[in-house]
């Protein structure tokens, strides 16, 4: 479990300001950050990594005290297991792939775990490339991955997809997913789209002028348009086989019968019942 109470002044365009937020994550949630510009949402991150420092509040991770201000604790960002993904990779260009992230993989770690996020993440064909040679979205990948292999208590992600084409970042979505669905990582992501946030995460919280103003599941508290789907379809799960990022089933839909690739806790079994809604989205 992850409480905490943190405040910072603020200066915002509008004068002095100030971030005041309360919260506790449960371990496994994934948690999406959204609101406004200058809601305050990556100061928000930048003093749960250490980056920032608070002026008062505290910030427990399990039993482990990060931040105490009556008590004069507060931890440097090396000495808070974190993983943290801002917008531009910050990869180490003179390493390969497979480096970075063995690099981030913590003491008398298995190595195995590279080899499992190099797949996960689809980096298999990459991993002797160095990131000078790769395009934004794998680059960002790499990242992901490398921020995982730091096994970390809290990941944190501001933005990490947003500077990508539509196609690359439905694909590092599902990337993100699978991998939330493996490891299971309490996560907080800053994310402006909220068609990804309906996606990924199962709460959603808004933050207005440093303070959270709504909490709850993407659905009860995203605008109603944006999580409405364009298309609904209901089909019959007739097969179902494991894959590599969760199951690939066999769906009748009418008298067609398609192939559908799923990330889910929940297994589908045949004669199961699924419902297809989605978007239109032009890149
Ligand atoms: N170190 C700081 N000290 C004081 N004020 C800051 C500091 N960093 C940012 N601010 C101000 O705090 C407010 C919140 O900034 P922040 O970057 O957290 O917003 P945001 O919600 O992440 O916005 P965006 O969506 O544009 O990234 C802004 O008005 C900013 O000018």
């Amino acid at each position: 479990m992850i409480d905490l109470h943190l405040t910072k002044p603020l200066q915002t365009a509008h004068g002095p300001g100030l971030l005041d937020v309360r919260l506790t994550v449960a371990p496994g949630e994934l948690v999406a950050v959204y609101g406004a510009s200058g809601a305050g949402k990556t100061t928000l991150l930048r003093l749960l990594s250490g980056l920032s420092r608070p002026a008062s509040g505290h910030l427990r991770v399990g039993e482990e005290t990060w931040y105490d201000q009556p008590r004069s604790i507060w931890l440097p960002p090396q000495r808070r297991s974190i993983g943290f993904v801002f917008q531009d990779y910050a990869l180490f260009p003179n390493m390969t792939v497979r480096q970075n992230l063995e690099f981030a993989l913590p003491d008398g770690s298995d190595k195995a775990l590279v080899d499992e996020l190099l797949e996960l993440m689809d980096l298999g064909e990459l991993a002797r490339q160095r990131p000078q040679q790769l395009s934004g979205g794998q680059q960002q990948r790499v990242a992901l991955a490398r921020a995982l292999a730091r096994q970390p208590r809290l990941l944190l992600l501001d933005e990490p997809l947003a500077a990508l084409d539509v196609p690359t970042r439905l694909r590092l979505q599902q990337a993100l997913a699978a991998a939330h669905q493996r490891f299971q990582l309490t996560t907080l992501l800053v994310s402006h789209d909220y068609a990804e946030i309906a996606r990924l995460a199962t709460r959603a919280v808004e933050l207005e002028g440093g303070r959270v103003v709504r909490d709850g599941t993407p659905a009860e508290v995203l605008p109603r348009a944006e999580v409405t789907p364009a298309f609904r379809l209901i089909g019959t799960v007739v097969a179902a086989e494991r894959s590599a990022t969760g199951q690939t089933l066999r769906v009748r839909v009418g008298e067609e019968v398609m192939s559908v690739e799923v990330t889910t806790a929940t297994p589908y079994q045949p004669g199961d019942t699924l419902v297809l809604a989605g978007s239109v989205e032009r890149g």
